[in-house]
């Protein structure tokens, strides 16, 4: 569950005069995710999502995570859009931490992906990197490879609390990540940075919307690519699925088409996300704020999908045949 913020029924009536959103039939903490407090609005209107936006997300950010909600929909990404109240304004307080009102999505994340779902989101994402494409706005991305090294020195000291082992395995591992082999000249873009199964809703087996843009922001589109790859395409053993893997490229590749560079650069990238991710879980795995109604994740998923990359030797093991040798 993530609700770490509380809000008063009558804290948000007074809220939702702010809206043409009718009356507040009824209002539930969300019981999903981990970063925001998201509550489930039924007003005489329909149904919306409230989020009030907690500690990872910088308030300076949040105009460009609703104004690129606002563009991808406009540029044929079924998201959900930022609601504006009466004065034009779609970014507002709330419980002291700012808050935004955005639209329902209809249809479910897949809990247990299948190869259709992969491929579903490889079309997905290759459609929403072609619809960011012309986004005016910038925001780098807070949580590349220059952002996990205070990570790590955030959780280091209990790191071996999780695992014998963790904090020597993750310094080698950002060592050598940040020893300047990092890819600098590939092309990018807006990406959403978080694309895993709880933020892509499907209607059977077509994906019917993607939501949670809080880590949207502009790096590597391969990079993205690459955090799908964890995302989607390990089994709860956390075995690698080849076809998967395969399914989910191609359907990328079928959108837009991957240069050699990409690819040759997508085990190394792989590598990185699974950093990043290893490292917020861990960071927050440590840190659970007392009296929140919130699951952490395990951080020992991403160790254990970071140690299948290190042994990855090129995207023949992701499925992919590298260009060229494609018949
Ligand atoms: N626009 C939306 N439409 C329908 N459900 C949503 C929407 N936004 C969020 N949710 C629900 O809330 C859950 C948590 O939202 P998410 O944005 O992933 O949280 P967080 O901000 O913590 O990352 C989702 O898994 C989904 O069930
Ligand atoms: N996807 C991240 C956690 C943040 O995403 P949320 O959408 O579940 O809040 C992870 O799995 O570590």
């Amino acid at each position: 569950m993530a609700v770490y913020t509380d809000v008063a029924a009558d804290e948000l009536a007074d809220f939702l005069k702010q809206y043409d959103l009718g009356e507040l039939l009824s209002y539930k903490g969300i019981a999903e995710g981990v970063e925001n407090t998201n509550f489930l609005l039924h007003t005489s209107q329909g149904s919306f999502i409230l989020t009030l936006y907690e500690k990872r997300v910088a308030k300076n950010d949040l105009p460009f995570f609703l104004a690129l909600m606002a563009h991808l929909a406009e540029h044929g990404v079924n998201c959900p859009l930022p609601v504006k109240g009466r004065d034009g304004e779609a970014l507002r307080e709330l419980s002291g931490r700012p808050a935004a009102i955005i639209t329902f999505l209809e249809g479910m994340w897949p809990r247990k992906p299948t190869v259709a779902h992969c491929a579903g989101v490889g079309e997905g994402l290759a459609k929403m990197h072609l619809a960011g494409a012309n986004f005016g706005i910038k925001r780098p991305n807070a949580l590349s490879v220059s952002g996990w090294r205070p990570l790590f020195d955030a959780a280091s000291n209990r790191a071996d609390e999780v695992q014998p082992g963790l904090r020597a395995f993750l310094a080698a591992e950002l060592d050598h990540l940040s020893s300047g082999i990092w890819p600098t000249d590939l092309p990018e873009g807006v990406i959403h940075a978080d694309l895993f199964n709880d933020n892509v809703f499907f209607l059977g087996d077509k994906l019917s919307g993607i939501i949670d843009f809080t880590f949207a922001c502009n790096d590597m589109l391969a990079y993205d690519v690459a955090i799908c790859l964890n995302a989607w395409c390990f089994e709860p053993d956390h075995s690698f699925n080849v076809t998967k893997a395969q399914a989910f490229l191609n359907a990328y590749g079928r959108v837009r088409k991957l240069s050699e560079a990409e690819e040759a650069a997508l085990p190394l990238l792989a590598r990185g996300a699974a950093i990043r991710f290893l490292l917020t879980r861990l960071v927050d795995w440590l840190n659970v704020p007392p009296g929140a109604l919130v699951k952490p994740k395990d951080p020992l998923e991403y160790f254990r999908k970071l140690r299948f990359h290190q042994s990855v030797g090129s995207v023949r093991d992701y499925g992919l045949m590298p260009s060229g040798l494609v018949a």
